[in-house]
């Protein structure tokens, strides 16, 4: 027996599927509950972050569709799940750093609102998800807990658990700027404001992230701080799953 095995779920292997909109707190809130939980730990974000980052280092115009779905395809993506060290490599090239550059951001929802992308990514998120729960009744997966935007709706609609995490703007707007520029002031804020506004928005536009499907979770971590978003959000884990 390993010294993690107490933490981990009894038998089975959990889905946990947590979609939100920008800085509500899926990534820092997901790695402490996947930490917590002993689980395999999957951001879907930093998927479409990595595809824009490769995009650009091939010279793609994100504004020509087939060019990017077809760079998308072939981006050689690996990426690790252990929620205390997620890795991103493409092409043998660490890019942790790189994706989440400002540079990144301000573009990456040209790549996110790209269908044939999106579906591509999609199938990859779907593969990792399979091999961290294991087929049907087996018990050795090691379950995975898995953010984006659509994971409780079009990657994962069948997880054991589906939390959407959500927050007020001004709080989404104010972590984002303290993240980002050290402060919250206003002119913090007002740069902050592409980030998250903007983005959500177009976003939006493929994908509900907003509002919860049936059978999902709200947690509103408006007035919670980080652990109690965590505490929040295993409690739900507990109420749907009994571990
Ligand atoms: N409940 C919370 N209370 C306060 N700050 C939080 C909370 N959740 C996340 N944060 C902080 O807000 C910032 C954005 O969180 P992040 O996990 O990146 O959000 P998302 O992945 O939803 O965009 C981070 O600096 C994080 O530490
Ligand atoms: N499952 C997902 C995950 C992210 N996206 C999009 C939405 C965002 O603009 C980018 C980056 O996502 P990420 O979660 O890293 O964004 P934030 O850092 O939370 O603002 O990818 C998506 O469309 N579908």
């Amino acid at each position: 027996m390993d010294d993690t095995s107490t933490a981990r779920p009894a038998a089975g292997a959990v889905v946990v599927a947590v979609d939100g909109p920008s800085g509500s707190g899926k990534s820092s809130v997901c790695r402490r509950v996947a930490a917590a939980l002993g689980l395999a730990y999957l951001d879907t974000g930093a998927m479409y972050r990595a595809a824009t980052w490769w995009c650009l280092e091939r010279g793609v115009d994100l504004a020509d569709r087939d060019a990017v779905t077809a760079a998308v395809r072939a981006m050689p993506l690996e990426v690790g799940l252990d929620p205390r060290a997620p890795t991103f490599t493409v092409d043998g090239t660490d890019v942790a750093a790189a994706i989440r550059t400002t540079a990144i951001s301000s573009v990456v929802s040209q790549v996110a609102t790209n269908l044939e992308a999106r579906a591509d990514l999609g199938e990859r998120q779907r593969a990792v998800i399979a091999a961290e729960q294991g087929p049907d009744g087996w018990s050795g997966g090691r379950g995975v807990v898995v953010e984006g935007r659509d994971i409780t709706t079009v990657i994962a609609p069948a997880a054991d658990v589906r939390i959407l995490l959500t927050a007020s703007e001004q709080a989404r707007l104010a972590r984002r700027a303290l993240e980002v520029h050290g402060s919250a002031d206003g002119a913090s804020l007002a740069a902050t404001r592409d980030q998250v506004v903007r983005r959500d928005a177009q976003d939006s536009t493929v994908v509900d992230f907003l509002t919860a499907a049936d059978g999902v979770v709200t947690v509103d971590s408006s007035d919670l701080d980080l652990a109690q978003t965590v505490e929040a959000v295993l409690a739900v884990v507990r109420d749907v799953t009994g571990r």
